[in-house]
């Protein structure tokens, strides 16, 4: 089996032993009486004059291509550090089994940051999204390899619904396809193939040729240096979404100081 295809299957385990605790029901019934808002998370990550490079900073302990990335792990610090250093959101990994990540780590970032948050994880579920609104998203990613195109579309009306913004993510023209006809405004090209783990570092260059100038364009994985930031930014990226990277530096406040003025 796809390492993607089992990934998926643990996670559909996990949200129905969630809902026997509590209910979608319950969990819209408590979003309906609450005060879940959300921030306008493309404003944060639109390229402009004024900051043509988009950050959005990943809080990531482990993955199944590379194992335990960092083994001296604090969400907070690491979440913090981005805060104050320029990042433009914040992508939390909930995904416990495979990342090692945790659905609490997104509401105790959300404590100390007043910039979006997307919630990373495997999304398959209405129950998914609602969850990642009551922890304190903003956006959450939906992976067009995953789902079928009526459940994408499903899901991202849903999440549209409650005011989460939606990040799609797509790896070749047929998830690209899937992606526009879902409505999505902003699309992730991820040079990682999670199905072979394979990077594909031109993929930009031969997607984004095929999207629509009104959408924002966030590149995924693998980016490391101020070089292929200025190369895809040229090519039209709006927002990198980096992990691995920040992760390994001895310093997140050098490294992103110098991707956000790649292009001085
Ligand atoms: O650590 P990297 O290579 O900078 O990649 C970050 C991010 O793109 C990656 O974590 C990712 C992209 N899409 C995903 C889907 C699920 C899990 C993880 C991901």
């Amino acid at each position: 089996m796809q390492i993607l295809e089992k990934i998926n299957n643990k996670t559909l385990i996990d949200v129905k032993e969630r809902e026997r605790e509590l209910s979608l029901d319950e969990l819209e019934n408590l979003i309906a009486d609450g005060n879940f808002s959300t921030k306008d998370v493309k404003k944060f990550l639109k390229s402009s004059e004024n900051e043509p490079i988009r950050i959005i900073a990943e809080v990531k302990k482990a993955s199944p291509s590379k194992g335990v990335i960092k083994e001296i792990f604090n969400h907070l610090e690491i979440a913090k550090e981005y805060n104050t250093f320029g990042a433009n959101a914040i992508s939390i990994l909930t995904e416990p089994h495979f990342f090692l990540g945790n659905l609490e780590y997104l509401k105790e970032i959300r404590d100390i940051t007043d910039i979006p948050l997307l919630r990373k994880d495997f999304i398959l579920t209405k129950y998914q999204i609602a969850e990642a609104l009551v922890y304190g998203a903003d956006f959450i990613l939906l992976i067009a390899a995953s789902l079928e195109q009526e459940l994408l579309n499903e899901l991202y009306t849903y999440a549209r619904g409650l005011d989460l913004e939606v990040l799609v993510e797509v790896h070749d023209k047929e998830d690209l396809e899937k992606a526009l006809k879902s409505g999505a405004t902003i699309i992730g090209i991820n040079h990682r193939n999670l199905k072979t783990f394979e990077m594909d570092m031109k993929l930009c260059e031969t997607l984004i040729p095929l999207i629509p100038k009104d959408k924002i364009i966030v590149a995924e994985s693998g980016v490391s240096d101020i070089e292929v930031i200025k190369r895809l930014h040229s090519v039209g990226a709006d927002a990198f979404l980096i992990g691995e990277h920040f992760m390994r530096v001895p310093s997140i406040k050098e490294e992103l100081k110098k991707f956000k003025n790649s292009l001085n």
